[in-house]
């Protein structure tokens, strides 16, 4: 009898430490779970944050390499997820963003500009969601799109995305969907505008027949620019990280480098055919959607083009000549959003590289080649920009 009471208790007790033992793993293994799923809310929270507060120190921008490349060809259509809408994606009360928040951190004393906090009103219990870009900066590369779009994101009523996200022109970035296309964009009140910019776009007649079927109210912008100066920019920027002894000649960028003869087809140069990829967008689109602007109006003059480029997207007037610093050293403009005691943001080193000379040669059968273009070019828009050499 003793025997089987000692059985019994020493079974009651491993019974009861095993009991124990699965007890104290299962808050374990709660307990990791809950820290795992908070970490990766937390991740996705700084991410929607960092792009919804438009991470705005210029010499972070990431540029995608050869944003030149064109596209002429239409690709094969892929299937797309388009059944859904905007309401589908309102985030839940924990994971709204206060897109104005983190601005407010950087804005000093001495306030002269007009800040998002003092003018921006969001409409009455409105949710920051993310929407399809209403406005997209569609080319053309090295014409001055970074600057378009930096200056356009000092305006309250404006929110970027601030890399260039290629969706239309990448197929793998169009195999994933318009829900991923969603996903990239920062959160946006529905009185602002969101706006993202892919300068290969121009060249693609994907991005045009699938902006048109699923945006055909979207608000395009467009910089053009003297096209034999931005073939010099387009060799800079594809070779001006190698020493100047190291570079390839410049005719690599126009020249049939077997043939020694010119190349049209040279995708440096077909780009600044500018009325060939413009008139498809202009067959599309009303004109009054589209909005031109050269590099050269925005280098020398960029309120004048921003006050154009708030007209255009029917924002309110409010950037003015504050929020423009002309920097003496590197002869553009850079800006400032809040205050004239801002230390001004400046593009990227990428940018404003001084340009080597072409060849005469080289130089006047270039212009002597877009001479006629240009002037299909002024035709088709009815404005005339000075592209001669000075
Ligand atoms: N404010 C200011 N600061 C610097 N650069 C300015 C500015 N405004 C216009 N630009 C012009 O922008 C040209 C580069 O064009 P993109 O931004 O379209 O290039 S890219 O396609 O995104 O690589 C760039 O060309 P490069 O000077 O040849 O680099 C400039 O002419």
């Amino acid at each position: 009898m003793i025997a089987f009471i000692k059985l019994l208790r020493r079974t009651i007790n491993s019974f009861l430490t095993s009991l124990v033992f699965f007890a104290i793993l299962a808050v374990a293994v709660l307990m990791w779970g809950i820290s795992t799923h908070m970490s990766v809310r937390n991740i996705g929270k700084l991410n929607a944050m960092k792009r919804s507060s438009g991470n705005d120190d210029a010499n972070s921008y990431i540029e995608t390499p050869s944003t030149t490349e064109m596209e002429t060809s239409l690709p094969v259509r892929k299937e797309v997820d388009n059944s859904f809408t905007h309401s589908q994606f309102v985030p839940d009360k924990s994971e709204q963003q206060d897109i104005n928040a983190p601005e407010e951190k950087t804005q000093n004393k001495g306030l002269n500009l007009r800040s998002r906090q003092e003018y921006f009103i969001p409409p009455p219990d409105d949710v920051p969601v993310r929407r399809f870009p209403q406005a997209v900066i569609i080319g053309f590369g090295k014409c001055g799109t970074r600057a378009m779009l930096t200056f356009l994101s000092l305006h309250p009523y404006i929110v970027i995305h601030h890399e260039e996200v290629h969706f239309y022109t990448d197929d793998k970035l169009y195999a994933k969907g318009y829900k991923w296309y969603l996903n990239q964009m920062p959160f946006s009140y529905s009185n602002q505008v969101t706006m993202e910019k892919s300068p290969d776009y121009v060249c693609s007649n994907r991005a045009r027949q699938e902006i048109a079927e699923h945006f055909p109210d979207c608000k395009l912008i467009v910089l053009v620019r003297n096209p034999v100066v931005r073939i010099v920019s387009a060799f800079l920027q594809r070779f001006r990280f190698k020493e100047t002894t190291q570079r390839p000649p410049m005719n690599v960028m126009y020249m049939n480098t077997k043939t020694n003869e010119f190349n049209p087809n040279a995708s440096a140069v077909d780009v600044g055919i500018f009325h060939k990829h413009l008139s498809p967008w202009l067959r599309t689109f009303s004109r009054d959607n589209i909005l031109v602007v050269s590099d050269e109006d925005l280098t020398t003059d960029p309120l004048s083009v921003l006050k154009r480029a708030e007209k255009f997207l029917n924002i309110p007037p409010m950037l003015n000549e504050d929020n423009f610093y002309y920097n003496e050293t590197s002869g553009f403009y850079c800006c400032r959003r809040y205050s004239t005691d801002e230390q001004p943001r400046c593009m990227n080193i990428n940018k404003g590289w001084k340009h080597p000379e072409l060849p005469a040669d080289d130089e006047k059968m270039l212009y002597d080649f877009y001479r006629p273009h240009n002037k299909k070019l002024f035709k088709l828009l009815n404005e005339t920009y000075n592209w001669e050499k000075t």
